[in-house]
């Protein structure tokens, strides 16, 4: 019998440590609050951004979301970044990626204050990552992968994990986090060769292609335990992984589902962050 991997249970109880917090935080008279930048309307950005705007909702936290043409230079989005910094009442900000190409990443990367930085896009917070402190802000994405896989009790230690993705937002944040736990981490990319080969002698993999379904049961054993990442549109329009969910999901040992996977928890812990920087804040006043 295969384990989906559901979300919602782990989500569920980051979010009853937070509660309390985010009590603890009105009674000082605070509400914690995010800053989204969206830069055009990319499926997976609407998608986040949607779950965000009803979880703040159902939390207590405010969400005040700034659209943008997804043409604004860099130079004018950087000083949109500054006014974010400045303003006392937004604790985090999160500006979706990728972002368009004719941006410098770079120097948007350092445009955010560290400390506002709940998505850890700034180089001094992920450079913590790298260093294997967990205690600042990490980036939501691969945070979130690794709370489905620790809150369900899946060994790291020794396993071999290989991650189908190299960027800075999921897959080399991941490899660190996972290296931290003493597995063996393998990134795939589009270069490599023999995909099927690395996967099926895995014992964990983590997709984060783009690709809707693009992953069928020959990547896969019955010893295999799939974490997807990868959201996107399928062809009816309907939101979808990057694994073909029903063409493995009586077959894998584990798999979480899209939607209702990865994604719920991503959500929760970047409002985890986001409450976290209000605390710092608050106590940074005084
Ligand atoms: N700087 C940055 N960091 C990111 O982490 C980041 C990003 N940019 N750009 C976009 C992608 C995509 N992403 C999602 C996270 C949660 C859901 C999510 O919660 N989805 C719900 C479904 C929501 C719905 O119904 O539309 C679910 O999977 O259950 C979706 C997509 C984070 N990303």
């Amino acid at each position: 019998m295969t384990e989906i991997l559901k979300g919602s249970l782990v989500a569920k109880k980051i979010k009853e440590s937070m509660a309390e917090r985010i009590k603890e935080l009105e009674s000082k008279g605070k509400t914690s609050t995010i800053g989204v930048v969206r830069l055009g309307s990319d499926p997976s950005d609407i998608s986040y951004e949607k779950s965000i705007i009803k979880s703040c909702e159902k939390l207590g936290i405010k969400s005040i979301v700034y659209e943008k043409d997804e043409n604004i230079s860099t130079d004018d989005l950087m000083q949109f970044m500054d006014v974010l910094n400045k303003n006392d009442y937004i604790s985090g900000i999160l500006l979706f990626r990728p972002l368009p190409k004719h941006i410098d990443e770079e120097r948007i990367r350092t445009s955010i204050s560290p400390d506002k930085d709940v998505d850890c896009m700034h180089p001094l917070n992920l450079e913590l990552i790298f260093e294997g402190d967990m205690e600042g802000f990490a980036p939501a994405t691969p945070k979130a992968a690794m709370e489905i896989l620790i809150h369900n009790n899946i060994e790291l230690e020794g396993k071999n994990v290989v991650i189908i993705n190299r960027s800075m937002v999921v897959g080399k944040p991941l490899a660190m986090m996972l290296l931290q736990k003493n597995a063996t981490v393998t990134i795939c990319h589009s270069r490599t060769k023999n995909l099927e080969e690395l996967t099926r002698n895995a014992d964990i993999v983590v997709t984060a292609l783009g690709k809707a379904k693009y992953f069928d049961k020959k990547y896969f054993t019955e010893k295999s335990i799939v974490i997807d990442v990868g959201v996107s549109l399928d062809r009816e329009g309907n939101l979808s992984g990057d694994v073909d969910f029903d063409s493995v999901s009586d077959f894998v040992e584990a798999i979480t589902p899209v939607p209702g996977g990865v994604g719920s928890v991503t959500t929760t812990v970047l409002l985890n962050q986001v409450v976290k920087a209000c605390f710092r804040q608050l106590t940074e006043d005084r």
